[in-house]
């Protein structure tokens, strides 16, 4: 959907999220127009699915016991009809990826954000990271492609250049917002951003809105702010202001087709 559609909507959004970053997430589901919820009780899956729109995600704290209930969570999305994003935080790290494996296995995820080092370990590909950073460089246009085409799920590969397909369709947004990657929590808050404009339809398109949304953002919050700490105050505040026309006009200048 667009963000005007949006707006008047308030998605609400549910968030499977980590214990690091759950306030900036919901300050940025919020600013933008929707409605966050966090919850990982398996008793209130049922309820709370019935009641969102979008279901998303987050491995970055997951314990490995939460493993089943994370998988049960995904499948009552999917009999929803609920749009489901995997954020599979660090997943190149091997003990992080046997539980994200048996997710991508037992239940359907219809679109993965992640980082090029996350996205290059669906693909096959090998890439550099460190912890949660991706550190190391690559075609991250292929890695997109190949990790949609092998996870069947819409890929949005965020960094220096964003890349979004679905394996035939790919758009990329290389516009550079390094104090973007400095604030912590960015990635997780792309990832509720990218349930939220999916939760009408699932495409390439409604994808790179959200995208485009948080690089807009970033890219007005850097004329202004030039530090981490208030770079991440001022990024919710240009959240909060741009217009649908203004990221319409973003998207017709900076996405390119691949
Ligand atoms: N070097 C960079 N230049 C420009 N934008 C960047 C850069 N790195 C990241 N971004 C932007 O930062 C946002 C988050 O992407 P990033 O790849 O840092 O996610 P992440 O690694 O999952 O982050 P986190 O784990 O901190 O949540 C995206 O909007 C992306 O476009
Ligand atoms: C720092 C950190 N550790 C696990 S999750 C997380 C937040 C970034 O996703
Ligand atoms: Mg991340």
């Amino acid at each position: 959907m667009d963000l005007l559609e949006l707006k008047s909507k308030t998605p609400l959004v549910f968030n499977y999220a980590n214990y690091v970053t759950p306030q900036f997430v919901a300050n940025v589901v919020n600013v933008v127009g929707g409605s966050p919820i966090m919850a990982r009780e398996i008793d209130e899956f049922n309820d709370l699915v019935a009641i969102s729109d979008a279901v998303v995600v987050n491995t970055g704290t997951w314990r490995r016991s939460e493993l089943p209930e994370t998988i049960k969570l995904i499948q009552i999305a999917n009999q929803a009809k609920k749009v489901v994003v995997l954020d599979p935080v660090a997943v190149g790290i091997p003990s992080r990826s046997v539980p994200v494996k048996a997710v991508m296995t037992d239940s359907q995820v219809n679109v993965i954000r992640g980082n090029a080092a996350e996205i290059a370990w669906f693909a096959g590909i090998d890439f550099t990271s460190h912890g949660i950073d991706a550190t190391g460089n690559g075609d991250v246009q292929k890695i997109a492609s190949l990790a949609a085409q092998k996870t069947g799920a819409i890929i949005a590969l965020s960094g220096q250049t964003d890349v979004i397909s679905d394996g035939h369709t790919t758009q990329m947004i290389a516009v550079d917002v390094p104090l973007l990657a400095t604030n912590v929590g960015t990635g997780d808050a792309l990832s509720a951003l990218v349930g939220m404009f999916n939760s009408d339809e699932v495409t390439v398109e409604n994808t790179a809105r959200a995208m485009a949304m948080m690089k807009l953002a970033g890219v007005r919050a850097s004329q202004t702010v030039k530090t981490p700490g208030y770079f991440a105050n001022q990024v919710l505040d240009e959240l909060y202001l741009i217009k649908q026309d203004e990221l319409e006009e973003f998207i017709r200048s900076e996405v390119q087709n691949g």
